[in-house]
């Protein structure tokens, strides 16, 4: 057996193996230890090799999922491996004879498919990168839902489209050996990275691949793809073939994406305004969990795709918002169609599942009862004008023979595994309720037997029970034991085991009536096993339509979540144009506000209009005053008019943004060895270099991670730049007020600040953007709300004062200012200060009590008391 596990290890070197021995996947060596540790469980011996104790663990089949899914996020691919043969075959060959096995299947994080093992409302991407000659494409695929995406990319774009894609695994050539570079991009997106052979990416034997896996002929019909492109698309066949084993996905055409169509968000963008996590990681926080009102797993999977593609194309937007006013016009209908849609299962995953022989009677019942759903949903949105929603509902349609078919054949709650039986219904056919009413009489045979030998033998505790190991067995207390192994009794009863307690025998009416159940009850198995076979058949055949409902139901539960979301948030549908204006009345950050909510807070709206004369905005304004949220609502309101959602806004009117960008200055990457500024001025670069007219930008104080020099005279240049060069649309948040004296040189630059109304020496934050420049910071007290000790706050009070002064009256007046402040009289309230004495301590001081009289003690009192008076 040692053997026969070492040769399947050395084709798995780089997978940990799962052995499988009866009940269990037992694990070996490095790879039991290594998943011992990774798992927490015990970590044992058996026997030797090479003299060497071998570490083993091992996990139970039937929980090997749990196990699995914590090994595939710690970074492990496993290769499960099978029996592929009963054990009493093996031992007809002989007594020593080692059970066949074989690796069945590879589980990487990107390949898995099932729904223990999968996040319902997210994506589960396996992409591919191909090199050749300088030229790039990335394929990208989801076996879970068949869906495959292929687009020609440069490497400078490769960082940008797997951070929109967030794929969970990237396959990647040789060479990626001698490139970190590639290797920290696809770690930075959350990938593994694994490499495949050069072969792999040979664009030749791609095409052969290809075929196969879309069983098609020629791939002409599928568009023309350039050899990187096939290239890549080929690796991820060539993967498909290794991780499956044989087993053929359900995978629909190679959609091929150019980076046009799509406003292009980089990753440093996508983390700063928290779309699909927030920034310390999590879901919540984020802009997608938000504005997630979907009902099903393929709707929040389909919003989760557009927000992080949101749309360059005018039409395709405005149809898309179409479709989400016909459900914010008719609340009923809404409402109606989202009640619906709660009962939808995920089709598309349970389709392929079950093309990848990997699917059970439960995921043939989410087939049944998802279109049945999605044909009633249809007729609820007849006479829909909208173009999304009407294609939709014709898509929903049509699968009625199917519906009809599995409906009569499936039990109303079928188990989950095919092979536990039970899951056709009675009635359906007239073979199987034969072997299953003969497998049933049986059993009320036996219970008649049980009557019959308790008389027979006079004794009333005498019961017929049933075990895996003995099948139906006749069971009597010990103390029967010699009356039943004696004649008569002994005629009729054979005995099998003596127990502690009891004594077990059985008859040779049971013995036989016992093989014909087995014999009815495996008719009947292998029975439902062929009809799942015709049904799954039956559902593969018309694999291609079905996805497509699915695809119909992810956009209408798409468009209804909108409305709703739209209508329980007050939001107005955007127009969306060509141009450049930006006009957004009464804006709010949809994220900031709900949190708002929650701590009972209201939310202050405001414009912003970056229209031709003002296309870039110098915000200025206190710290905590909203400087940052507004900058940001705006970037978002432009992404969710895009992608096809109403805006959180009184009214909204844009002109396509066809980049986007946003810095903040940067929390240091200390991992990467960069610092603060230097990351932060990486990502102004690439801005600079690359925003063009149609973009927006967003820049919330850059230049303050360094001296203030340097960093005044970085962000002036930069935001000439920005005016000058690229033209864009822009919102520049600053604290350096010397900035606000460009908008007189720089004719589409407006200055805006942030309103505060102090009162009684405090600030008060009104939130409110306002045409002009801010006075002043007001850090100071807001590091005395933050609850920096009194003395530090008045020491840097008297610290500004000084500096303004010296501002006002010339540099070198503030050089000696600075030397003149009184460092050290600064100090009274510290503590530890040295004072002089008070009177009336000195007066205490003078008195020994030791040597006083009472009398003399009462007048000290009177002397001391009038010292406090004085
Ligand atoms: N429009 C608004 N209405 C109500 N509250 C707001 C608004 N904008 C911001 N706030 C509140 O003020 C807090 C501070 O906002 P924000 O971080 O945007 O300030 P900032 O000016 O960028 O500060 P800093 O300069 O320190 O980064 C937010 O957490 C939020 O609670």
């Amino acid at each position: 057996m040692m053997a026969q596990y070492l040769a399947i290890k050395a084709e798995h070197e780089d997978a940990l193996l799962f052995y499988r021995m009866g009940d269990f996947y037992e694990l070996f060596f490095d790879d039991a230890k290594a998943a011992a540790a990774a798992l927490d469980i015990a970590l044992t011996k058996r026997g030797k090799h090479l003299g060497e104790d071998i570490a083993m663990c091992g996990v139970p089949v039937h929980a090997a999922e749990g196990y699995l899914l914590t090994l595939i996020r710690k970074g492990f691919r496993v290769a499960v491996c099978e029996q592929l043969e009963d054990p009493a075959a093996a031992k007809k060959r002989g007594a020593k004879a080692v059970v066949k096995r074989g690796v069945t299947r590879l589980v990487t994080a990107g390949t898995l498919t099932e729904e223990a093992l999968l996040d319902a409302r997210a994506a589960n991407w396996l992409a591919a990168w191909a090199e050749i000659r300088g030229e790039g494409a990335l394929a990208w695929c989801d076996l879970s839902t068949g869906e495959m995406r292929v687009g020609a990319a440069r490497r400078a774009e490769l960082g940008p489209l797997l951070a929109r894609i967030g794929p969970s695994e990237v396959l990647v050539g040789p060479t990626a050996e001698e490139d970190p570079a590639l290797l920290d991009l696809i770690g930075e997106a959350g990938a593994v990275a694994t490499r495949l052979s050069a072969a792999a990416f040979d664009s030749a034997a791609a095409e052969a691949r290809l075929k196969a896996l879309y069983r098609v002929g020629s791939l002409d019909g599928f568009g023309a793809f350039s050899r990187v492109e096939t290239a890549a698309l080929g690796a991820v066949a060539d993967y498909i073939e290794i991780t499956q084993k044989g087993a053929l996905p359900l995978l629909r055409p190679p959609l091929r994406e150019a980076g046009e169509g799509t406003m292009r968000i980089d990753a440093a963008t996508r983390r700063n305004l928290e779309l699909a996590r927030s920034l310390s990681g999590g879901r919540e926080g984020s802009l997608l969990h938000a504005v997630d009102r979907t009902r099903t797993g393929a709707g929040a999977r389909l919003l989760a795709a557009r927000l992080a593609a949101p749309s360059t194309d005018i039409g395709e937007i405005a149809e898309r918002l179409d479709a989400v006013s016909f459900f914010a016009d008719d609340a009923a209908r809404r409402e109606a169609a989202r009640d619906a849609l709660g009962r939808v299962p995920d089709i598309e995953r349970a389709l392929n599942r079950l093309a990848l022989e990997r699917g059970g009677p439960r995921d043939l019942a989410a087939i049944r009862t998802g279109l049945d759903q999605a044909a009633a949903l249809a007729a609820t949105l007849t006479g829909a004008e909208a173009p999304v929603v009407a294609g939709a509902a014709a898509a929903m349609k049509g699968h009625e023979t199917l519906i009809e078919r599995l409906a009569a054949a499936l039990a109303d709650e079928p188990p989950l595994m095919a092979r536990d039986g039970g899951f056709i219904r009675a009635g359906f056919d007239a073979g199987l309720d034969e072997a299953r009413s003969l497998r049933d009489e049986g059993r009320s045979v036996i219970m008649a037997l049980e009557a019959e030998y308790r008389e027979l033998s006079g004794i009333g505790a005498l019961k017929v029970r049933h075990n895996n190991v003995l099948g139906y067995f006749i069971e009597t207390p010990a103390g029967h034991a010699q009356k039943m192994t004696s004649a008569p009794l002994s005629d009729t009863f054979i005995h099998r085991q003596t127990l502690a307690g009891q004594v077990r025998f059985t008859t040779a009416p049971l013995s036989e009536m016992q093989s014909k159940m087995l014999e009815a009850g495996g008719r009947a198995l292998a029975i439902e096993l062929r009809l799942f076979g015709e049904l799954r058949e039956a559902v593969i055949g018309a694999a291609a339509a079905i996805a497509e409902t699915a695809r119909a139901l992810a956009e209408i539960d798409l468009a209804a979540a909108l409305a709703a979301l739209a209508a329980a948030e007050g939001w107005t549908r955007p127009v969306v144009e060509a141009g450049r204006g930006f006009r957004i009345e009464g804006g709010r950050h949809p994220v900031v506000e709900q949190a708002l909510r929650r701590a009972g807070g209201d939310f202050i709206a405001n414009d912003a209009d970056l229209s031709e004369e003002a296309r870039l905005w110098l915000l200025t304004g206190p710290n905590m005053a909203g400087k940052s949220t507004y900058l940001r609502q705006n970037a978002l309101i432009a992404i969710l008019a895009q992608m096809g959602s109403f805006v959180p806004a009184a009214s909204a009117r844009l002109g396509v943004v066809d980049q986007l960008f946003s810095r903040v200055g940067a929390a240091d990457d200390l991992a990467r060895g960069r610092s603060t500024f230097m990351v932060e001025m990486v990502e102004t670069a690439a801005i600079l270099n690359q925003a063009g007219e149609g973009a927006l930008v967003i820049l919330d104080e850059i230049g303050r991670g360094t001296a203030t020099y340097d960093g005044l005279s970085i962000a002036w240049a930069v935001l000439e730049h920005l005016h000058d060069v690229n033209r864009c649309r822009g919102l520049f948040a600053t604290h350096y007020h010397e900035l606000t004296a460009l908008s007189q040189r720089l004719s589409s630059l407006a200055n805006a600040t942030m309103a505060v109304r102090e009162w009684e020496g405090e600030a008060v934050f009104l939130h409110e953007v306002r045409p002009g420049a801010a006075d002043r910071s007001y850090g100071v007290q807001v590091a005395r709300l933050a609850g920096l000790p009194e003395p530090v706050v008045a020491r840097a009070r008297d610290i500004l004062e000084t500096l303004e002064e010296g501002e006002r009256e010339g540099g070198a007046k503030a050089a000696r200012l600075i030397d003149d402040l009184p460092l050290f009289s600064a100090r009274p309230a510290a503590p530890a200060a040295p004072k002089r004495p008070s009177r009336l301590e000195t007066a205490l001081r003078e008195i020994s009590p030791d040597d006083l009289s009472p009398r003399e003690a009462l007048e000290a009192l009177y002397r001391l008391k009038a010292v406090l008076d004085e």
